[in-house]
């Protein structure tokens, strides 16, 4: 794996993620369009200005599903350098409570994956490394080298938010 110095790292982009689990599922998304289009990730985007990263991933769920989650709490947080797109810091979330029924829009087709089946193959390449330590409920930073789609290095560690 590539070394990368990391020191006074700042993402050009800040943008998030909300993970929804219900029992043994997990709410999932194929993005349409934007960074990432065709891959299953979970609803997010990009901050708005003056918005928090919670707001953020709240409003963008609302937006890309139609549903309103009441529980969300940071479990992450990821960062992207990238080749080819401008370097992204990910804050990710996870809730269960939510209103509204999760619906197709624009940006995204939702469907639930059993926790134990999530199609990491359609997914971006850090995800397996990353989302099931989150969903046993650890709490992690990440950061995590792209040359184009291929991920090149990778770092993860526990951490406190
Ligand atoms: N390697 C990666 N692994 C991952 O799981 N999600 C990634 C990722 N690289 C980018 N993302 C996700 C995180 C975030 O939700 C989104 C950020 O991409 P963009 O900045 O292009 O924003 P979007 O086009 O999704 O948002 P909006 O323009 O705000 O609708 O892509």
């Amino acid at each position: 794996m590539k070394e990368y110095d990391w020191a006074g790292w700042q993402g050009e982009i800040i943008a998030t993620l909300l993970f929804v689990v219900q029992g043994d599922k997990i709410l999932l998304i194929e993005k349409k369009r934007g960074h990432g289009a065709g891959k299953v990730n979970g609803p997010g985007g990009k901050l708005d200005e003056g918005e928090s990263p919670l707001a953020c991933a709240i409003r963008e769920t609302r937006e890309e599903l139609l549903i309103e989650v009441s529980d969300a709490r940071k479990v992450a947080e990821l960062w992207f350098q990238m080749s080819d797109y401008p370097s992204i810091c990910c804050h990710v979330f996870m809730g269960g409570e939510y209103v509204g029924e999760p619906t197709e829009t624009e940006e995204a087709v939702p469907f639930w994956a059993d926790l134990a089946d999530i199609p990491y193959e359609r997914m971006w390449e850090d995800d397996r490394h990353w989302l099931p330590r989150i969903l046993k409920g650890e709490i992690l930073t990440g950061k995590f080298l792209f040359e184009g789609e291929k991920m090149i290095s990778m770092e993860i560690a526990p951490a406190r938010f």
